[in-house]
């Protein structure tokens, strides 16, 4: 059997801010159509390794390789031209513009080389696989906190991703609607684009992911299946005392 190839290659990635080392000596490999998620209780780096994987950050030391590329020195743009998509917890669309709108922008800055008929015809296209069609004409703020976040992927995907971050998109939802976004992110990762997420919800963790990566103060501590993470007493013991249920 031929291995998947690797998409994403963080190789001793670390980031100091100050005396704080936020990420330290971090190393994991995605491979494609994989679905990874990153956990780790409060202040264990999630997000700052996120920045440093979309390049908001550059790192202190460490390397980090997107498709086959070293993009360690590469700027957010250069990342996002090459096939890496990024979805935000806090969603922030232009408020005046239609839901189309926002997406069209999306389609014609991410990805170079589109007019604005191509564009709006890929935002069509991804509003339909986002379940927004109907909501095309909307202003982008009459939209509900779960169509926010699906048009917050729509955005993402419109960018022509290979591999998508999230980062606690189920942040805010209830149950009910986590469910309908976990469908969504399923429908990504069936079309083929590898997921990375952040996630503190426990039962999106065990349904979406197929591998987690478990950080603590900056290191990764633990790194397998859903289930062999949450029996690993190092993990347990980082969430100990915390608010989240490990054992969802
Ligand atoms: N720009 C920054 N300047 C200084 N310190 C920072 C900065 N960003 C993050 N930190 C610190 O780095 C550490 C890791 O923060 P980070 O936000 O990456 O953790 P997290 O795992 O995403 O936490 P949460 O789950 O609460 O979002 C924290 O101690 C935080 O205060």
């Amino acid at each position: 059997m031929t291995a998947a190839p690797v998409v994403l290659k963080a190789e001793g990635l670390s980031k100091r801010f100050g005396g704080l080392l936020a990420v330290q000596n971090v190393s994991f490999t995605q491979y494609a159509g994989e679905v990874l998620a990153v956990i780790g209780p409060n202040g264990a780096g999630k997000t700052t390794l996120l920045n440093l994987l979309s390049g908001v950050y550059r790192p202190t030391s460490g390397r980090l390789h997107l498709l086959g590329q070293d993009v360690t020195d590469r700027a957010i743009e250069h990342r996002c031209h090459l096939g890496l998509g990024r979805a935000f917890q806090i969603v922030r669309p232009f408020p005046e513009m239609t839901v189309h709108e926002n997406v069209t922008v999306g389609a014609l800055f991410g990805k170079p080389g589109r007019n604005l008929s191509q564009a709006r015809e890929v935002a069509y296209d991804l509003l339909e696989r986002t379940g927004l069609s109907a909501h095309a004409g909307k202003a982008a703020h009459e939209l509900t906190l779960l169509q926010d976040k699906r048009l917050e992927v729509a955005r993402a995907l419109a960018t022509g991703p290979e591999v998508l971050l999230l980062d606690e998109v189920m942040a805010g939802l209830r149950p009910g609607e986590a469910q309908e976004a976990v469908h969504l992110v399923r429908s990504v990762r069936d079309s083929g684009i590898s997921v990375l997420f952040i996630e503190h919800i426990m039962p999106v963790v065990r349904d979406l992911a197929d591998r987690v990566v478990v950080m603590d103060q900056g290191q990764v501590i633990a790194e397998g299946t859903y289930r062999e993470v949450t029996a690993n007493p190092q993990v347990v013991s980082a969430y100990l005392g915390t608010e989240t249920e490990l054992h969802a």
